[in-house]
């Protein structure tokens, strides 16, 4: 009779099978688990309406991720042709108009699934600012007219509003930490110096500062579980075109029919008219009595001559606190790093002074250089660069020397601190992205908690666990084993 295996007993069988499906079905859980998911992602458009143009910033942040919690990238940016929305007072429907192109990038860049639930806002600074200073009922036309405009398009319309110069300084401040990663893991934070055309802001923490002093100038912030007293000030008139329109204010004081200015190149000369210059409300008080129309600019490019020129603009006397930057504005002792973005990066790119390890005064000997180039010579030497730009390095390299070093007291040793930015990890610089993360939650007040282990670690422990399990539960069920039969020995 043939004998029989004793391996073949319906128990052993079931159980090979069963330990079979378990671990066949182990290794298929975490194979998929671990396979890429297809990217989703949900995203959020802001609108930047400053003084001198409007960029628009697309956002985007992985969708399956719980509460919003998921990294927020900029994806895309569209600068709307023409000027900023302010200077649409006369005819708001064409800022509403030039916004349009912009928004049909958008429509290409967002997913169409997802056109109806992205957030679209529109937050405006200085310009409108200073438009809603100077005649109120324009700027409520303007933004009207713009969100008249955007409430046409696909997307979720969220308003459209003047930020004050607080929460510009302050998500200006947010952004760079965020993308620097220094919010979530709780590290040193960086401030930040952000420079536009119709105001300036400086955001930082110190510890010196915890609002006392000048409550006006604080933001308290919970993000990550950290608490964080921020130290921030707009400067309103002091972005760089206005700066310039107080310089020539200064110069033009007298009401003369021609000035010659240090802060422009030899060889420069421009008719400027005088209602023109003075119809900003940072000079409008100004405005000489009996002048003619126009005034002859011409420049003469000295760095030494500009500088006093740019002081001329600055209150560095009067303070009430215990210490101030200018115009009697506390600010408390300066700490750690700054980014310094916008208008700060531009002009100290195009000087190539971007390397904030030279000492200050080769900087100051570099704006010296520039300034006593002669136009003809600078356009030859820059031919790539715009004109309206061009003429102006020479006074905004200036200024922005002497807001940082007389200003701010910005000194050769704190001056390595400072890094010129345009963009941090493909994300510009600036407030917009601060205002998003803010609107939509994405940053929590409290860090989340964190799993014990990744996910990979997760699935390979468990399946190591199931494993030793199933070898246990094979080793006790022993008794059950058939045990070999005797064969009968040959002798
Ligand atoms: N290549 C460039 C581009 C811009 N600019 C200058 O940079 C300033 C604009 O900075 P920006 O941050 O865009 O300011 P706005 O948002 O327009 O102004 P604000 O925030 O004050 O409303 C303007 O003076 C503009 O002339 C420059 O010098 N070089």
């Amino acid at each position: 009779m043939k004998e029989r295996n004793p391996w073949h007993t319906p128990l052993t069988i079931i159980i090979a099978v069963i330990g079979v499906i378990a671990i066949v079905a182990l290794v298929t859980i975490a194979v998929l688990q671990n396979k890429p998911l297809i990217p989703k992602y949900k995203y959020g458009i802001v609108l930047d309406a400053g003084s001198s143009h409007t960029a628009m910033y697309i956002y985007e942040w992985p969708a399956e991720k719980d509460n919003n919690t998921g990294r927020v990238e900029q994806t895309h940016c569209c600068k709307v042709s023409g000027s900023g929305i302010s200077d649409y007072a006369s005819d708001p429907k064409l800022a509403g108009e030039s916004l349009k192109a912009c928004m049909r990038d958008a429509e290409r860049f967002v997913p169409s699934e997802r056109h109806e639930e992205t957030p679209l806002y529109l937050g405006a600074t200085a310009g409108m600012r200073l438009l809603n200073i100077k005649d109120s009922a324009a700027s409520d036309r303007v933004f009207q007219a713009v969100s008249e405009s955007l409430q046409k398009s696909p997307f979720s319309f969220q308003g459209a509003r003047i930020l004050s110069g607080q929460e510009e300084g302050a998500f200006g401040w947010v952004t760079v930490n965020y993308l620097d990663d220094r919010l979530e893991q709780g590290l040193e934070t960086t401030g930040a110096l952000d420079l536009g055309g119709a105001s300036t802001q400086i955001s930082f923490i110190s510890d010196s500062f915890d609002g006392s002093e000048s409550p006006s100038n604080y933001v308290a912030f919970r993000l990550y579980g950290n608490d964080y007293n921020l130290y921030t000030h707009s400067f309103l008139c002091y972005g760089k075109d206005q700066a310039l329109r107080m310089a020539l204010a200064h110069q033009t004081q007298s009401g003369p029919g021609s000035i010659v200015d240090p802060c422009f190149n030899n060889g420069y000369s421009a008719v400027k008219n005088y209602s023109v210059l003075y119809e900003s409300p940072c000079v409008s008080g100004r405005k000489p009595s009996s002048a003619p129309q126009t005034f002859t600019h011409t420049g003469k490019g000295n760095f030494y001559e500009c500088q006093e020129v740019v002081k001329s603009i600055f209150n560095f006397t009067e303070c009430k606190y215990s210490q101030c930057s200018f115009n009697g504005i506390f600010q408390p002792t300066l700490q750690g790093t700054y980014g310094a973005f916008s208008a700060y990066y531009f002009v100290m790119k195009f000087l190539n002074l971007t390397d904030t390890s030279v000492p200050l005064q080769s900087v100051k000997e570099a704006l010296a250089r520039l300034c006593a180039t002669p136009f003809d010579t600078l356009k030859k030497q820059h031919p790539e660069v715009k004109l309206k730009f061009l003429n102006e390095y020479c006074f905004s390299g200036t200024y922005i020397f002497t807001l940082l070093t007389e200003g701010y007291n910005f000194t050769s040793r704190t001056f390595s601190d400072i890094k010129f930015i345009k963009k941090i990890k493909g994300s510009d610089a600036g407030w917009t992205l601060g205002y998003m993360l803010n609107l939509t939650n994405m940053i929590p007040a409290e860090a989340p908690d964190t799993p014990l282990l990744p996910h990979a670690g997760y699935v390979s422990v468990i399946t190591v666990i199931a494993l030793v399990l199933f070898v246990l539960f094979i080793l006790s069920l022993r008794p059950l084993w058939p045990r070999c039969s005797q064969k009968p020995q040959i002798v």
